[in-house]
């Protein structure tokens, strides 16, 4: 079985800045990896990889069985769903919500003149469905919460029926509720067998929905561990990836971290 992403000494240099040193990473099928690590750690460009968006400087990266740089991206890219911050600035917020999801099936932000068929149209709808939102469907994009548009961001991102979903820190910005709403949306879609393989980013070990399997943990620019979430979710592994001592708990499903000792002792 080939793997859904196999990334060989994965490379990113701009200037005299190295954004990605040697990353070396295999994901096959049926996988719901996480991606952590601090601010700066090099999460966003590795996901930028593996959404065709960049290219690595040196080193190979083979995305579903197709290496870039030697793939047309743009056949690529509707085989990955994609949603990240930068992509959800780009909804216009009149556009209304049925069609921020719809509008995916052309990879465009703003309905315009597209055709779409009936059965697109019913894709979307049970989409708003699956996160909880059909209600929003009529609604225009910017008067949603923040927890509202995270889960039609998702929708979005899941239109193309992709093989795999790349969630760059979906919780962010939400309230408790919000992103304990957001954790179980998440759990679901990973428990679900028909889902993609996904690849979700987050900073904190809370936001870990129940279900993922794998864990990537990032810092400096490389990988410092890789593997099944409980062998590598480590008070030692997180500690040295962001560099104070921190404890680990873990239990009902979920995560949690905090500081070995109070700061300052
Ligand atoms: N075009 C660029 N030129 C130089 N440095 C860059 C460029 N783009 C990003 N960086 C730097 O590369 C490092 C990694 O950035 P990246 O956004 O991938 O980290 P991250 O782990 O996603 O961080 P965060 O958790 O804060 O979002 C950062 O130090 C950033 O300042």
């Amino acid at each position: 079985m080939s793997a859904v992403l196999d990334l060989k000494g994965v490379t990113v240099r701009r200037g005299t800045s190295t954004l990605l040193g040697g990353i070396d990473w295999q994901v096959n099928e049926g996988e719901r990896w996480v991606v952590l690590g601090p601010n700066g750690a090099g999460k966003t460009t590795l996901l930028q990889i593996l959404a065709g968006r960049s290219h690595p400087t040196s080193g190979t990266a083979d995305l579903l069985g197709e290496r870039l740089g030697r793939v047309d991206v743009f056949e690529l890219r509707p085989r990955i769903g994609f949603s990240s911050a930068a992509l959800a600035e780009r909804i216009p917020g009149h556009e209304r919500v049925r069609d921020v999801v719809l509008t995916a099936a052309y990879g465009v932000t703003g309905r315009w003149q597209e055709a779409y068929e009936e059965f697109d149209e019913q894709r979307a709808k049970d989409l708003l469905a699956a996160f909880d939102v059909a209600d929003l469907a009529d609604r225009h994009y910017g008067t949603l919460s923040e927890g509202e548009r995270k889960r039609v961001q998702i929708a979005r991102a899941l239109m193309t029926d992709p093989e795999i979903l790349l969630l760059d820190e979906p919780a962010a910005g939400l309230d408790l509720a919000g992103r304990e709403e957001l954790v179980a949306a998440l759990s679901e879609l990973a428990a679900d067998e028909a889902s993609p393989v996904l690849v979700l980013v987050t900073h904190h070990v809370e936001e870990i929905p129940p279900g993922f399997t794998h864990l990537l943990l990032m810092g400096n620019a490389s990988v410092q561990a890789a593997g099944p979430i409980e062998e590598v979710l480590t008070a030692d592994n997180l500690s040295a990836a962001f560099g104070i001592p921190l404890m680990v708990a873990h239990g009902g499903g979920r995560w949690l971290a905090r500081a070995a000792r109070p700061a300052g002792r």
